[in-house]
Formats: structure tokens, C-alpha cells, sequence
């Protein structure tokens, strides 16, 4: 194993500070450097940026981030046991990791980037997201950054974990059969790619099933509707997805036949048959 710092190895650091994996918190360690030196290497060059890691446990990825050249690391953990080995990565980086204790998706952190922003006198800097998120919030905290407000939001790129049944989710078009309604939000909003499979193995207890690295772009100008009324139109249409249209959206009221021939798009069409742009017609034409 490459050593990446002069840390001690993570699996003394686990057993020093009664680090037992908890499921609860979605714990599955990643104890191999080369590995957590991958993922931070996939973020892409840190240049000047602020990173932001959910969830650092230990701290292998964390110490890989700072390892890559990451000017500054905020990690936000929501495991107490985990904050004393992380005091000690950041006693050995002063001034370059941050470690907030709490629930992530609870924390503001939009306003932590934007105070790292101002207090370098660079308003509007953005931060990379970089993470093994817990498995069990992964899906609504990547659906939060996603749904930003303003946008261009807070983050310029997000390198994440997921089980790779959501990475398929994720990445999906109205080509294949993971698409659905996270397909069509990380679609309007972003561009998204599977970068590279970890096998259970690479974790501290293995998990059930593959896991996948994804990196998401937030698109610059994605294409102009209401976030609230365009998950509504999805969410009845996948709610339904082997029906027709014109059966499906029925449930949101009047005139849908009319807004689906102003959209373009076959009253006989399924969800799954309707790509990004296509709900985005169809929900401004519901108005
Ligand atoms: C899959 S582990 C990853 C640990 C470490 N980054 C690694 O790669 O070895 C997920 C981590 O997220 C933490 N966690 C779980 N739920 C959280 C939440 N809601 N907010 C912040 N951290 C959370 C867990 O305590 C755990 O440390």
C-alpha cells in the first residue's frame, strides 16, 4: 500500500479509537490508500477550491484529499467516535481541514462555502464535492444539491459513492431502464458520468452489492422551468410509468391533452419514452 502521508495506518487508527463499523450510519470503510487516492485524484485538479466531504469516518479519503493538493477540506461527520482520529489529520494540515459535527443534511452548506468565500475575498468561489457517502442518505442529499437555489449553485462538480444500482439511476436516459424520475432531475441539471466500479471488497465491511463512482457536473444554463412543478409532472408520470400519457398525468388536473400536443409529445407516449427536454415542454405547457 502507497503511503500517501506519515499518518498511521487507518486500520490502527479504527482499532485506537473503538472505530467498530455502525450500519446504521451507512459505515463501510475505505481503507486502501490507492483507492481513496483515486477518488480524490477523479475530483479533478483542486486548483484553489474548497472541497466538501460528507461523511469522512476515519478520514482515508479525507487524508487523500489532502494529500491531492486540496487547499482546504470542510468535512462533515455525524459519527462522534470519528472526530478525535480526525483531529489528528487536522493537527497534522493546520488550517486546511475543517470538521463540523453533524447531520449533513441538516447543515447549511451552501453558507459555509459562501463564508470560506468571502472571508478570502473571493465572493461567488465555488467548492468541489468529493465523498463515500453513507448509503443511506446518498440519494436525498445528492436530490438537495441538485435542486440548489440560486444556480449556478454552491458546488462545481460532485465525485461521489453510490451503490451502483443509483449510479445507473443517476446517469440514466430515456434510453434505458434505470431511467426515471432522478434520471430526469441529474439530467436537466447536471451531467453526470460513472467513472469506475469498487467491488464490496474495497470496503470495511464489504457491502451487499457493487458500488460505482460517479461525477456530476452542474450544467451551466439548464433548460428554464419551475424545479417544484417539473418533479410533479414526473413524479405522476413515473408513478405510472408502463401507462400511457394522457392516463398517467390525469391526476394533475385539466387540460392535459391540450399541454401534451403543445409539448409535442404523443398522448399514447410512457415516461420512460420522454427525454429531459421533453418534460420540461410539458411542464410549461401545463403552466
Ligand atoms: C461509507 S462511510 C465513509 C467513511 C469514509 N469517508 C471512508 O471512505 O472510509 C460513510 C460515513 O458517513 C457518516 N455519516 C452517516 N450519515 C451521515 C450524515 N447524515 N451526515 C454526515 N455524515 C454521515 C458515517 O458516520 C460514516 O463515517
Amino acid at each position: 500500500m502507497t503511503a500517501i502521508d506519515d499518518l498511521p495506518p487507518l486500520r490502527d487508527v479504527i482499532a485506537r479509537h473503538g472505530l467498530s463499523a455502525l450500519k446504521s450510519l451507512g459505515q463501510n470503510f475505505l481503507l486502501d490508500l490507492n483507492l481513496t487516492s483515486r477518488i480524490a485524484r477523479a475530483s479533478g485538479a483542486f486548483d484553489d477550491e474548497l472541497v466538501i466531504e460528507v461523511g469522512p469516518g476515519p478520514g482515508g479519503l479525507t487524508r487523500a484529499l489532502l494529500a491531492a493538493g486540496a487547499r482546504k477540506v470542510v468535512a462533515i461527520e455525524r459519527d462522534p467516535r470519528c472526530l478525535a482520529a480526525l483531529a489528528e489529520i487536522a493537527e497534522r494540515h493546520p488550517g486546511r481541514l475543517e470538521v463540523i459535527e453533524g447531520d449533513a443534511l441538516e447543515v447549511d452548506i451552501g453558507g459555509l462555502v459562501a463564508a470560506d468565500a468571502a472571508a478570502r475575498g473571493t465572493p461567488g468561489a465555488r467548492a468541489r464535492i468529493c465523498a463515500n457517502l453513507p448509503y443511506n442518505v446518498a440519494t436525498p442529499l445528492l436530490v438537495g444539491w441538485l435542486r440548489a437555489d440560486p444556480w449556478p449553485p454552491w458546488w462545481s462538480s460532485a465525485t461521489l459513492m453510490f451503490q451502483r444500482e443509483v449510479a445507473e439511476r443517476i446517469v440514466a436516459t430515456e434510453a434505458d431502464d434505470a431511467y426515471g424520475r432522478l434520471g430526469v432531475l441529474a439530467g436537466w441539471r447536471a451531467d453526470s458520468k460513472i467513472l469506475f466500479d469498487l467491488s464490496p471488497q474495497a470496503f470495511t465491511p464489504p457491502p451487499k452489492v457493487t458500488s460505482s463512482v460517479v461525477r456530476v457536473v452542474p450544467r451551466a444554463a439548464p433548460l428554464a422551468v419551475d424545479p417544484d412543478r417539473l418533479e410533479r409532472v414526473v413524479a405522476a408520470a413515473f408513478g405510472q410509468r408502463r401507462k400511457m400519457l394522457r392516463q398517467s398525468l390525469k391526476p394533475l388536473g385539466p387540460g392535459i391533452l391540450e399541454a401534451l400536443a403543445a409539448a409535442r409529445i404523443e398522448p399514447t407516449r410512457r415516461a420512460e419514452e420522454i427525454d429531459v427536454a421533453g418534460f420540461v415542454r410539458l411542464t410549461n405547457a401545463l403552466g
